[in-house]
């Protein structure tokens, strides 16, 4: 953030014991539905096509003492089917039930911001396991380094592994199943998507028009109630060490500079909290408020989502609850949660180049080049544009919420986005500072749907061609007077407190 820049407004604190008390009477009443649909994983018909097996074997080995789940992007509990796969395998083999956090030395350009985030939601789930009796295991290293050695010497029949279609966890996965799988099975299953990425299409889709039927007709199998997880029946001889939280940051290799979002609480209880707050106060008004920068419109629930300590599914099973008193609404949250954020899996998970323009349909890749060369008035350094100082208050706006907050408001990341294009002397270093300032300072960054947000507004994946114009081509442009006649740019700037930046010329 630019020292110039005036202090953003306070956020008004909520009185925690009246806010805890009505999250509990919310996570209560979920914890009911979860009861109601079976007593346990073992009396749930669990689907199948959820799972996927990477190993050669599929059969627990009479000698195992455990299994254990490695949760990488869905760190919770409950509503994880991941998780749910792993009790079912150990109850029916009689032996313990355990997880696993692998904590790398560093992770894309996941900053302290991140990794702080990661442990106060791991920190809870480690609570639960004790009344679980699920053993949690922190340990250091890549799990495809790591786990093969942990895995043989506890004698674990089995690793469920949850899914992610970044290049370095698949990658991990494989070598995970290929130096163990043929003595014990690695399953992966979806936990994610409702309707698990393989199933909803088997290939790269186009656009959300041509994944919207697919999905759309898995639903009722896939959306479905989740079964609860019970304390564990089963022990066995590895048991949990408990984990030093103070020092789990320590050896991190990663950008110490950006800190947590005060006020920013992480864990499943917090990300069910925020949940709650939006069925009972933004809900209603979701259809037509979420593309207003000013209005608090959103859900807000991404950065839970990301890091999984909070099910996606359930947020549905939960707004679909409102579908007669806000029908629109929940047809806009069913339409972002679903379709969009499924189709972001899909891109990344068929296209190894989901990151880099030579992955954009061609017609955009033509675009691009033919205006490659296109005279840029304005070119900024990665520097200028991290530190808000271009000649753009709006944008630069944009740019200190992200710092500050660890958000930007949906609507202003494809202007922000398509501004980096218009400013940089190429499509590679607007694509490049884009996913990398978005990954540094987003909770929700790193993920998915960044990558596809960064290429949707660059490089036109998931759009179409439009009016050709300089530097854009034919991908979709969006400019300062367009915001101005969406919302009222001034309050906005006023809130973050962007300013004018006087271009140097380079
Ligand atoms: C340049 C750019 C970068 C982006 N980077 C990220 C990112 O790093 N991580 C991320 O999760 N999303 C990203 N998005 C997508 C979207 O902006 C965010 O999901 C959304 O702002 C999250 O805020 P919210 O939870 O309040 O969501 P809401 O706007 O309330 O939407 C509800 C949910 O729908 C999903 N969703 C909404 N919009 C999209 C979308 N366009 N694509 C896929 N899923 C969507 C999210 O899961 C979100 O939580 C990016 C979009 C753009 C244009």
């Amino acid at each position: 953030m630019p020292k110039d820049a005036p202090p953003t407004k306070k956020i008004k604190k909520a009185n925690p014991e009246i806010s805890s008390a009505k999250t509990s009477n919310f996570l209560d009443d979920v914890a009911a539905e979860r009861k109601k649909t079976a007593t346990s994983v073992m009396e749930f018909k669990f689907n199948k096509k959820r799972v996927r097996v990477l190993s050669k074997t599929s059969e627990v080995p009479e000698w195992a003492d455990g299994v254990i789940y490695w949760t990488f992007r869905d760190e919770r509990i409950h509503d994880n089917w991941a998780l749910l796969y792993a009790q079912k395998l150990a109850i029916k083999n009689k032996v313990s039930l355990h997880i696993t956090f692998c904590r790398l030395t560093k992770f894309l350009d996941c900053s302290l911001r991140h990794y702080k985030h990661i442990f106060q939601g791991l920190e809870e789930l480690e609570n639960e396991c004790k009344t679980l009796n699920i053993q949690f295991h922190f340990l250091i290293g890549s799990a495809a380094e790591i786990l093969p050695d942990f895995v043989k010497k506890h004698k674990l029949g089995a690793v469920v592994v949850d899914f992610m279609p970044v290049r370095e966890h698949m990658l991990w996965t494989q070598q995970l199943a290929d130096s163990i799988g043929s003595e014990i099975p690695v399953v992966q299953v979806d936990a994610h998507n409702i309707v698990p990425c393989w199933v909803a299409s088997d290939k790269l889709e186009y656009a959300a028009r041509t994944i919207r039927n697919k999905i759309n007709k898995n639903l009722p199998e896939f959306l479905t109630e989740f079964p609860p997880v019970i304390k564990h029946p089963f022990s066995g001889k590895l048991k949990t060490q408990p984990t030093n939280w103070n020092d789990a940051d320590k050896t991190l290799q990663v950008d110490r500079s950006v800190l947590p979002v005060p006020g920013l609480k992480a864990g499943f209880k917090a990300g069910m909290n925020e949940l709650d707050n939006f069925l009972k106060k933004r809900l209603s008004k979701y259809s037509t408020d979420r593309n207003n920068p000013v209005k608090d419109g959103l859900s807000n629930l991404s950065p839970w989502l990301h890091f999984g300590q909070i099910s996606a599914q359930r947020c549905i099973l939960e707004v679909s609850k409102f579908s007669k008193m806000y029908p629109e609404s929940v047809l806009a949250y069913r339409e972002e949660t679903i379709v969009r954020r499924e189709l972001s899996d899909n891109f990344c998970f068929y296209n190894p180049k989901y990151d880099s323009i030579e992955g954009a349909p061609n017609w955009a890749q033509v675009t691009l080049n033919d205006h490659r060369k296109d005279k840029r008035k304005f070119v900024y350094t990665r520097e200028e544009l991290e530190k808000s100082r271009t000649y753009d208050d709006l944008w630069n706006s944009a740019q200190i919420q992200l710092v500050k907050d660890g958000k930007m408001h949906g609507f202003l990341r494809m202007y922000w986005a398509k501004k980096i294009l218009e400013w940089t002397d190429t499509p590679e270093r607007a694509l490049a500072d884009a996913i990398y300032l978005n990954d540094k300072y987003s909770m929700d960054g790193r993920d998915p749907s960044g990558f596809v947000g960064c290429m949707w507004s660059i490089c036109g994946v998931h759009d179409q061609g439009w009016r050709e114009r300089e530097i854009f081509g034919k991908i979709r442009f969006m400019n300062y007077d367009g915001c101005k006649r969406k919302f009222d740019i001034n309050a906005f700037i006023a809130r973050y407190g962007g300013m004018v930046h006087k271009y140097t010329k380079k």
